[in-house]
C-alpha cells in the first residue's frame, strides 16, 4: 500500500498556506509520500480558499484533497457579535465523526504513518488514538507561542481571574514578560467558550507524538529549551519538537504586478511597507489617521487598504473584499499629494514579492507570525500594529525577545494617533535604534538560511521527523 501522511489544517487561509507549504517541504523530502488534506468549508464566503485549493490540486498531483461535509450553523451562531474563534470550534465539533470515517476511508487504499492536526483541531486528537495512528501537532506560529500554549493550564490554575483583568506579567518559561493583557486575544476571557475550547487543546497537546513548529532554532532560542527541557509542561513528559521553519510563502510569478513596477522606480531600502495579513482591517477614521501620520512623516510607503470595518471590536474582515473607495476613505487630497512618495493599492500585494524587493526599507506588520517570518527572510525590520488572534503576543516576542521590531503604541481605545505612525515611520527608518533592529534582522535573516542549509537545525529536525514516520509499522490497516 501507498504510504501517506494526513494533515487537517483549521479552515483559516493563512494556516492552509502554512500546511501546504510544509507539504511541499515534506515532498521535496520524500516525493514518494502521498499526502491527504482534509478540509473544512465554513458558512461564510471563503471563494479565495477554494482557489487556492484548486491550484494546489492541480499543481501538486502528490497532495489530494477531501473536502468534509459543509455544516450549516444555528443562526445564533453566525451573529456579528460572536467571536470568529467559537464558531471555528463549533465547526471542528462537528466534524469529529467526519474526520474518523474519511479516516478510515484513506486507510482503505493508503499506510497512513501519520496525522498531523492544526494546533486549533488539537482535540481531534482522540479520534485519532481510537484509530491508533501517531498524532502530531503542526504550530503555524512561534515557538514561544507554543510554549504560552503548553504552559496555559498552569497559568490557569495560578490565576483566577480572566488574564484581561489581571494587570500583571506572565512567567510563560523561555518567553519575554508577557503582560497578561497580551495574551493571544481568545484567551482574555475566562468564561469565554474558545477559552476553553483552546485550554482543552492545550490539556490534550502532551498526548501528541510531536510538535511540528514554523520556526527555528536560531530566531527563539529560549522558548525552544524551555520547551525541549519540560519546563512547559511540567506534570508530563514533553513530546519531540520539530523546528523546521522558516517555512514562508513562494514568490509566485507576480508578472507587471502594478506595485512591483512601481517599487523599481525607487531608492534602495526607502520605501515603508504597510500590510495587515490575509484579513485585516481598519476603521475609517484610523484608516485616516494612518494617511496622515504616513504623509506628515515624510518617507515613501506602500500600503495596503481594504475597506473599513463596521465592527470597532472585530478588526477582522471574513469572506470577499470588496474594492474600496479611496477618495471616500482618505484625507482629501492625500493620493495627489503623495503620489510622488507613495502608492495605495487595493485590498491585496503580493507581500513576499514586495518584502524581497530591494526598495523596501521597513515594513508596518499586524505580526500574523507568517508575516513575521517573511520580513525576517527578507532581512526587513517591522513596526509592530497588532489587531487580532495572538498577534499583540507576538508583537511582545518579535520587540523585546528577538529585537526585530519596534512597538506602534496604540491609546487606550486601541487608536492608533497620526503622531504616532509619524514617529514610528521615522524611527525605523531614520534613527539609531531604527539601525539596531535592522542589524538584528539581518542576523535573523543569515541564521533563517543557515537553518534551512545542508546540516541546519531545520533540515536535521525535517529528516528526523521523516525518520519517526518512515520507522512506524506500516501495515496495520485501521478500522
Ligand atoms: O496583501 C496581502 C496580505 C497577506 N499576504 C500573505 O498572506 C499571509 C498572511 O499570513 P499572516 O501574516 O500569518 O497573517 P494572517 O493571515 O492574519 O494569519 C493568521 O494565522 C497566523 C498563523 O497562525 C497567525 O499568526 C495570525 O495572527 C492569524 O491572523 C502571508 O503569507 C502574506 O505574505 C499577501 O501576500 N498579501
Amino acid at each position: 500500500m501507498k504510504e501517506a501522511v494526513v494533515f487537517y489544517p483549521a479552515p483559516l487561509i493563512g494556516h492552509l498556506v502554512s500546511t501546504i507549504e510544509l507539504c511541499k517541504l515534506i515532498l521535496t523530502h520524500q516525493p514518494s509520500l502521498s499526502i491527504h488534506i482534509l478540509i473544512i468549508t465554513p458558512p461564510y464566503d471563503t471563494s479565495s480558499t477554494s482557489t487556492y485549493v484548486s491550484t494546489v490540486s492541480t499543481t501538486l498531483p502528490s497532495i489530494t484533497f477531501h473536502n468534509l461535509p459543509t455544516f450549516t450553523p444555528p443562526h445564533t451562531l453566525l451573529s456579528s457579535t460572536l467571536n470568529h474563534e467559537t464558531l471555528l470550534f463549533h465547526l471542528l465539533h462537528h466534524n469529529h465523526p467526519h474526520i474518523h470515517q474519511t479516516l478510515i476511508s484513506i486507510s482503505n487504499t493508503h499506510s497512513i504513518q501519520a496525522l498531523i492536526l492544526d494546533v486549533l483541531c488539537s482535540q481531534s486528537i482522540s479520534i485519532a488514538s481510537q484509530l491508533n495512528l501517531p498524532t502530531y501537532i503542526f504550530l503555524p506560529f512561534s515557538a514561544s507561542g507554543l510554549a504560552s500554549f503548553l504552559y496555559h493550564p498552569m497559568l490557569h490554575e495560578t490565576y483566577h481571574k480572566s488574564f484581561k483583568e489581571l494587570n500583571t506579567f506572565l512567567a510563560i518559561p523561555g518567553v519575554p514578560p508577557m503582560p497578561s493583557c497580551d495574551m493571544p486575544k481568545p484567551l482574555l476571557e475566562r468564561n469565554d467558550e474558545s477559552y476553553k475550547n483552546f485550554l482543552n487543546c492545550s490539556l490534550v497537546a502532551s498526548k501528541a507524538a510531536g510538535f511540528i513548529v514554523n520556526t527555528f532554532e536560531a530566531l527563539e532560542q529560549s522558548s525552544i529549551e524551555a520547551i525541549s527541557n519540560g519546563l512547559t509542561l511540567p506534570n508530563s513528559p514533553t513530546p519531540p519538537l520539530y523546528c523546521v521553519g522558516p517555512i514562508v510563502s513562494q514568490i509566485q510569478n507576480t508578472g507587471d504586478n502594478e506595485c512591483l513596477k512601481w517599487l523599481d522606480s525607487q531608492p534602495s531600502k526607502s520605501v515603508v511597507f504597510l500590510c495587515f495579513g490575509s484579513l485585516g482591517v481598519f476603521s475609517k477614521e484610523q484608516l485616516h489617521e494612518t494617511a496622515l501620520g504616513l504623509e506628515k512623516s515624510g518617507q515613501r510607503f506602500l500600503w495596503v487598504v481594504r475597506n473599513p470595518i463596521r465592527d470597532q471590536n472585530h478588526n477582522l474582515a471574513l469572506g470577499t473584499q470588496e474594492d474600496p473607495d479611496l477618495d471616500s476613505l482618505l484625507p482629501k487630497g492625500f493620493l495627489d499629494r503623495t503620489k510622488e512618495k507613495g502608492l495605495v493599492v487595493k485590498n491585496w500585494a503580493p507581500q513576499a514579492a514586495v518584502l524581497s524587493h530591494d526598495s523596501v526599507g521597513g515594513f508596518v506588520t499586524h505580526c500574523g507570525w507568517n508575516s513575521v517570518l517573511e520580513a525576517v527572510c527578507f532581512g526587513v525590520p517591522m513596526i509592530a500594529w497588532p489587531l487580532y488572534a495572538e498577534q499583540r503576543f507576538n508583537r511582545v516576542v518579535a520587540v523585546e525577545g528577538m529585537e526585530v521590531a519596534l512597538w506602534m503604541h496604540e491609546n487606550v481605545e486601541g487608536f492608533v494617533e497620526a503622531n504616532e505612525v509619524e514617529e514610528r515611520v521615522r524611527e525605523l527608518m531614520e534613527s539609531e535604534r531604527g539601525k539596531r533592529v535592522r542589524g538584528r534582522v539581518m542576523v535573523a535573516k543569515d541564521g533563517a538560511m543557515a537553518a534551512l542549509g545542508d546540516g541546519g537545525s531545520s533540515r536535521v529536525a525535517l529528516d528526523k521527523l521523516l525518520r519517526a514516520w518512515n520507522g512506524r509499522s506500516v501495515h496495520n490497516k485501521i478500522s
